[in-house]
């Protein structure tokens, strides 16, 4: 198998790295550095995605936008992780199914971009691309692609998913820690309160099953895996290891990979490399998504039709989600091919601001969820989970939820190295409105 087939093909969305020799010698380095996740993780991601894409699970995906090497510090890992199992524990305990925990963490540094350049105050420099590639500061300087960055970005996910697993592993996501994630300001909001009575009422299930001798390990530790988009190629080949066991590529960078939007080009070089790793995938669709093209990226990238390879993210806007979704689901199922179907609802839902400020209305977010599951009720599919932007913090990014943030208030905590996020108690409102929906 040639895991370089890609290079021959039209990679949209790479960096023009501009020294090619000091390129070669980060990915060699990178080469030889130990994975940061094992196939076999993978594998057991796989199979729990195969649980959704039969219906019997539900996936919450999530982070930031663009991760940042001055990010990964432990209260940020911990204040993301803690809205996570917030969210989470609302879905299982509230919607009745169990939930498949994936961050877009520990590997998302590199963005896609509509435009390859940004203008300001007459001044034109290259677009910020993600810490993988370049500066966020508007100087020359910073915006100059450096491919030693690739190697930063590793150890950055390293560091974050050292964390992760420590929280999620040495305690803290312990069901008997279901109030402390529910701390400072969430606490004294709308959800927050809602939250807190659900959690009283896990105490009591816990305190009975206690009692009746039966506490497995599953309410002690949880199962978090890491995700991002595989943008840069030439960094998530140089993570591509040959599993021992079964002699097949993964890419060790993360448990899942997804392809964006902008790079799901059949005949391009993202395609072609995902087609060659086992890892579970994503492919973002947005409006533009064709029933023959989803049919054609189902050929190419899941042709053994296995169950937990392949999962669509469809991000339409709250707009469209109801005409364009339906005859996508249907022409899928109807092919026979088993995909796992995911909503992204931030995505489609972008608008500027006459400030400048790049904003998302949490109605619309909560309108495109409403719309996903409308259209699976209706077709009698699966509405298989969520892949949203967050974070744990106070932000001010999105506008209206549980603390109403208008657009004079977007500025007071506006810190998204990219696209707007979901703050802590606009993502519990939201956790609580799918869970609903889920069961209804
Ligand atoms: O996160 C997604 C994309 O990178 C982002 O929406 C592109 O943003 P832009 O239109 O500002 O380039
Ligand atoms: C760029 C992203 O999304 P999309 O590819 O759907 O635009 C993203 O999820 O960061």
């Amino acid at each position: 198998m040639d895991l370089d087939s890609w290079r021959a093909l039209q990679a949209a969305q790479q960096p023009e790295w501009p020294d090619p020799d000091e390129l070669e010698k980060v990915v060699a380095e990178l080469g030889g550095l130990p994975p940061l996740v094992f196939a076999g993780e993978c594998d057991q991601l796989k199979d729990q995605l195969a649980a959704v894409a039969r219906g019997e699970a539900f996936v919450l995906q999530g982070g930031d936008c663009a991760e940042t090497f001055t990010g990964a510090t432990a209260d940020n890992v911990r204040n993301k992780l803690k809205t996570l199992l917030q969210m989470a524990i609302v879905l299982t305990y509230a919607g009745r199914v169990p939930v498949v925990k994936i961050g877009r963490v520990a590997g998302q540094f590199a963005k896609p971009r509509s435009k390859p350049t940004e203008v300001r105050d007459g001044v034109e420099l290259p677009a910020y691309r993600g810490d993988m590639v370049n500066g966020f500061d508007f100087t020359p300087e910073a915006r100059r692609p450096d491919p030693w960055r690739l190697l930063k970005a590793y150890h950055s996910s390293a560091v974050t998913l050292n964390l992760a697993r420590a929280f999620t592993k040495g305690g803290y996501a312990d069901l008997r820690q279901v109030h402390a994630w529910n701390q400072d300001f969430v606490a004294g909001s709308p959800s927050g309160r809602r939250y807190e009575q659900l959690a009283r009422e896990i105490d009591q299930a816990l305190a009975f099953m206690r009692a009746c001798g039966a506490e497995p390990e599953e309410f002690h530790t949880v199962e978090f895996y890491s995700s991002h988009e595989a943008l840069i190629l030439d960094y998530d080949r140089a993570l591509t290891r040959i599993d021992s066991r079964t002699g097949l590529p993964y890419d060790v960078s993360a448990h899942m990979v997804w392809i964006g939007e902008r790079t799901r080009q059949l005949d391009g070089a993202h395609v072609d490399f995902f087609a060659k790793i086992r890892n579970p995938i994503g492919v973002k669709l947005g409006p533009s998504t064709t029933a023959d093209d989803a049919l054609a990226l189902i050929e190419k990238l899941n042709p053994a039709n296995e169950a937990g390879r392949l999962t669509f993210i469809t991000r339409f806007g709250a707009s469209k989600i109801r005409d364009l979704l339906p005859g996508l689901v249907k022409e899928i199922t109807a092919s026979g091919a088993r995909v796992a179907w995911i909503c992204d609802p931030m995505h489609g839902n972008t608008f500027e601001t006459p400030s400048g400020h790049k904003t998302r209305r949490v109605d619309d977010v909560l309108d495109e969820v409403a719309g996903f599951f409308e259209v699976h009720r209706a077709l009698g599919t699966h509405p298989g989970g969520i892949h949203i932007e967050f974070t744990g913090d106070d932000v001010t990014e999105c506008l209206g939820g549980g603390h109403e943030i208008n657009e004079a208030d977007l500025a007071t905590r506006y810190e998204t190295a990219c696209d707007p996020r979901l703050n802590r108690v606009q993502s519990l409102d939201l956790a609580f409105r799918v869970a609903e929906l889920y069961r209804g």
